[in-house]
This record gives structure tokens, C-alpha cells and sequence, in this order.
């Protein structure tokens, strides 16, 4: 396949970029933080000074940016996407927005002649690394199927969704449903330490039962000993809830819980938790004095 661009090297583009380079793929690579390029480099990756930069010299960029503020800055701004983009050049952004967002960047892209497909993927760091990620893309069709090699080794499933904020709508919901799972699960291991039962005894019942899941038995074991080593950041759950909200709101939808888990990560934020992992909401629980 073609050289790819990658823009954005946190967490999830770092991880995503380092498996296209071990599956053979050439990466021209960009961050705003150049420093962060560095890695990718020893690992065979070459630097792009500028959005703009990275895109001139690829057929296919992927973006894998904070939030709409960022999504928005590496398209519009001085040095960016759009200074570059032309006809048969495809822009891939994996970010997870909303859908105005992606369509404001979308009218933009294809005003200029390239293809755009939004493709917010679900899973976290470790699936990153490991190719499991579930990727929801809408867009181009055309550009799907170019991408798909590349999408093979990112993902272990990739959904095509038809038009534009389709996909960025369907990550919403997913990460709106996660959220109010994280709060309930906290609820439930503060209630059990406060009733005086051993939290490891719930984390085994949850195992065996109708409830049981992958995000209960990661997080479970590190939130009961206070770790939160970042895989994904509580600001960007907190950012996704907010997104949801409004999604809700434009659909005339009541969401009582993911309004009442948005305020939890929203006091998380307000505690200095914002850059440590989504399941350190649970120190707003356990903050709370008997
Ligand atoms: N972590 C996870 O588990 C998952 C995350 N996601 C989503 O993926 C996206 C990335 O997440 P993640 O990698 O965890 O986030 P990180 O916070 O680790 O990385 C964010 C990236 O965005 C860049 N960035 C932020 N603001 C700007 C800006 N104004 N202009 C240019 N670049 C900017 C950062 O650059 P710099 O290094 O300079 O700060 C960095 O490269 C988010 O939308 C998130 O919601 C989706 C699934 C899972
Ligand atoms: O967006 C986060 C995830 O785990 O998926």
C-alpha cells in the first residue's frame, strides 16, 4: 500500500502508528509536540514538519486528534489539511467527535477535491496495540475500501455506516453507555467496601454472572487498589459524555444516568483527575465522607 500520514501520536495514534510500522506500512508522522515523533522515528517512521507537510506527500492521512477543538485546529489552522488536500487524496479521521465536526471537516475536504471518511474506533490503548480495535466509519465509500488493509490491521471489525457523522454518532453512544457503566460499577465496589464485604469477592461474583464484561474485569482489580494509570483519559470520556448529552438533546432523548455520570467525570475533572485514567472517577466515590 501507499506511504500513510499519521497525525496525532498520544496515546491511541502512538499505538496505532507503532502496528502499522511493525505490519511493513511506510508513516510519514506528525504531532504537535514534535518531541512525541521520536519513537516512531527509530522504528522506521519518517517526520512531516506540518499537517500540510504530511499530507502533500501521502495519498492517505489518518488523524487521531484529542477533540473537536483539535480535529478542527490540524484541519483549518496555518500549516494544515486543507492548504494540501486535492483530488485523490483521502483523509481518514479517526478522532472520536461529534458529528457537526466531522461534517464541517468533511464539506471542507471534499470542497477541495480529496475524499473523507470519519472512523472513531472503540477499545482502548492495549487494543491499539494488539490490532483490536472496532472501527465505525462513514464517508467515502470509495475510500473505505482503499483503507481497508489498513483498517485490517488496526481493527479486528470494521463497520460501515453510510453517511457522514454515522460513525461519530454510533462511538457516542457507545462511550455514553460505557460511562454509566464506570459509574455504576465505583458505586457498587464503594458500596461493597463500605458495607464491609471484600470488593475482589464482587469482581469474582460480576465474573460469573450475567454482567460480567471485559471493562469490569481490567479495571476492577487496578480501581481497587487506587491505580489509574491512563489508557483512556477521564477528560476525553468526560468530552465524550458532554458529546452524547447534546446528541440526546437534538433527538429529544432523556438520559437521567449518562447526565448524572457526566457530572461525576465533570467533578472528577474539577479534582485534577482529568489526565489519569476514566476509571478514576471512582475517587469521587470514595471521596465522599460517611
Ligand atoms: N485512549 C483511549 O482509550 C481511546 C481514545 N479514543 C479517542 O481517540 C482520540 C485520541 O485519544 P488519546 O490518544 O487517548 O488522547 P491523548 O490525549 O493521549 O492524545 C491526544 C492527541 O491530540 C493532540 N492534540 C491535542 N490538541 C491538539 C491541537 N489543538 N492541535 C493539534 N494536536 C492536538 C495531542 O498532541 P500533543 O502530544 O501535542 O498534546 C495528541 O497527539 C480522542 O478523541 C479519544 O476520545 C478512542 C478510543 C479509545
Ligand atoms: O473510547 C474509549 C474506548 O475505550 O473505546
Amino acid at each position: 500500500m501507499e506511504e500513510i500520514g499519521f497525525l496525532g501520536l498520544g496515546i491511541m495514534g502512538k499505538a496505532m502508528s507503532m502496528n502499522l510500522l511493525r505490519h511493513g506500512f511506510k508513516l510519514t508522522v506528525w504531532n504537535r509536540t514534535l518531541s512525541r515523533c521520536d519513537e516512531l522515528v527509530e522504528h522506521g517512521a519518517t517526520i512531516g514538519e506540518s499537517p500540510a507537510a504530511v499530507i502533500k506527500k501521502c495519498k492517505y492521512t489518518i488523524a487521531m486528534l484529542s477533540d473537536p477543538a483539535a480535529a478542527l485546529s490540524v484541519v483549518f489552522e496555518e500549516g494544515g489539511v486543507l492548504e494540501q488536500i486535492c483530488a485523490g487524496k483521502g483523509y481518514i479521521d479517526m478522532s472520536t467527535v461529534d458529528a457537526e465536526t466531522s461534517s464541517k471537516i468533511s464539506e471542507a475536504i471534499t470542497s477541495k477535491g480529496g475524499n473523507f471518511l470519519e472512523a472513531p474506533v472503540s477499545g482502548s490503548k492495549k487494543p491499539a496495540e494488539d490490532g483490536q480495535l472496532v472501527i465505525l466509519a462513514a464517508g467515502e465509500k470509495a475510500l473505505y475500501e482503499e483503507i481497508l488493509p489498513a483498517f485490517d490491521v488496526l481493527g479486528k471489525k470494521s463497520f460501515y455506516l453510510g453517511q457522514v457523522g454515522n460513525g461519530a454518532k454510533m462511538k457516542l453512544v457507545v462511550n455514553m453507555i460505557m460511562g454509566s457503566m464506570m459509574n455504576a460499577f465505583s458505586e457498587g465496589l464503594v458500596l461493597t467496601e463500605k458495607s464491609g464485604l471484600n470488593p475482589q469477592t464482587l469482581l469474582d461474583v460480576l465474573d460469573l454472572g450475567a454482567i460480567a464484561n471485559p471493562m469490569f474485569k481490567m479495571k476492577g482489580p487496578s480501581m481497587v487498589q487506587s491505580s489509574y494509570s491512563p489508557a483512556f483519559p477521564l477528560k476525553h470520556q468526560q468530552k465524550d459524555m458532554r458529546l452524547a448529552l447534546a446528541l440526546g438533546d437534538e433527538n429529544s432523548v432523556p438520559m437521567p444516568v449518562a447526565a448524572a455520570a457526566n457530572e461525576a467525570f465533570k467533578k472528577a475533572r474539577s479534582m485534577g483527575l482529568g489526565d489519569l485514567d476514566f476509571s478514576a472517577v471512582h475517587e469521587t466515590l470514595k471521596a465522599t465522607k460517611s
